[in-house]
């Protein structure tokens, strides 16, 4: 059972937006202010992506792809605090973070069958929790339409570009611009495929963190959630 009665928040908030905008660190933070569950969803796709990467398949093979996630086994934690990431009861938690999940993972959830797989299992666990926070591409426009609050998270490239490097501890000019190309190849990926582009709902609210601390971000989420809480009542 998720939802601190005290805190005021009983619902669902999604956060959407392209890679290293600060998405996961963001909804982490705001689920434990809440106290409510927290899913990444982005981690689900990375693990459907390790069991094709083990199975030996051509992430474009869209129908090899959709056999083996039928098979594999994922299942990820709702706890803010803990990281729980499984592929057939192996532990994935961190290499779903690598360089090659990384590579692979737009292609795998280009898929239609492996999102609506886990599209369908998305759904079944906020539904377990009464105050949840999901964090995504496709969250506010396909998982959660009628979500309580809807943010969309924002930065300027070079910021989101800085940031991801200074997480990897990557210092040179060459490393921060080949990882500004990773950063633009996966968002022109997620944002032109058929099925559930990114892109925000309309009427998610647009947060552009290129000039907000993380924190001052979190402050401004759990303000927004607050203020669609009461306007609920
Ligand atoms: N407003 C901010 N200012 C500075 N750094 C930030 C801010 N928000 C997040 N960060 C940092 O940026 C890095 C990337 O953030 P995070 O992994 O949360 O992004 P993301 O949107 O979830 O990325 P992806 O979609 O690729 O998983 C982290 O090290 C995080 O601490
Ligand atoms: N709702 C989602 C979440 C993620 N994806 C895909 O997974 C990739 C990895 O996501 P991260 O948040 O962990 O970086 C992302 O680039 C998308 O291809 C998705 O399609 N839908």
């Amino acid at each position: 059972m998720s939802g601190d009665v005290s805190s005021g928040f009983l619902g669902q908030i999604t956060l959407d937006g392209p890679s290293g905008t600060g998405k996961s660190s963001v909804a982490r933070s705001v689920a434990a202010r809440l106290g409510a569950a927290y899913l990444d969803t982005g981690a689900m796709y990375r693990a459907a992506t390790v069991a094709v990467l083990d199975a030996g398949i051509d992430p474009e093979d869209a129908e090899a792809v959709a056999r083996v996630v039928a098979e594999a086994r994922i299942e990820v934690g709702t706890s803010a605090g803990t990281e729980l990431v499984e592929v057939d009861g192996v532990d994935v938690a961190v290499r779903i973070r690598g360089a090659e999940v990384t590579r692979a993972v737009s292609a795998v959830s280009a898929v239609p069958a492996v999102r609506r797989r886990l599209v369908d299992q998305q759904r079944a666990l906020v539904e377990a929790a009464d105050a949840v926070v999901v964090e995504g591409r496709d969250i506010g426009t396909v998982v959660l339409p009628d979500a309580t609050l809807k943010v969309y998270l924002t930065a300027a490239p070079e910021a989101r570009a800085q940031r991801r490097a200074a997480q990897l501890g990557l210092r040179t000019a060459d490393e921060v611009a080949a990882l500004a190309v990773d950063l633009r190849r996966r968002d022109e990926y997620d944002s032109s495929r058929a099925d559930s582009p990114l892109r925000p709902a309309a009427d998610a609210v647009v947060v552009d963190s290129t000039d907000l601390s993380q924190e001052g971000v979190v402050d401004r989420v759990v303000e927004l959630a607050r203020s669609a809480v009461g306007a609920r009542r």
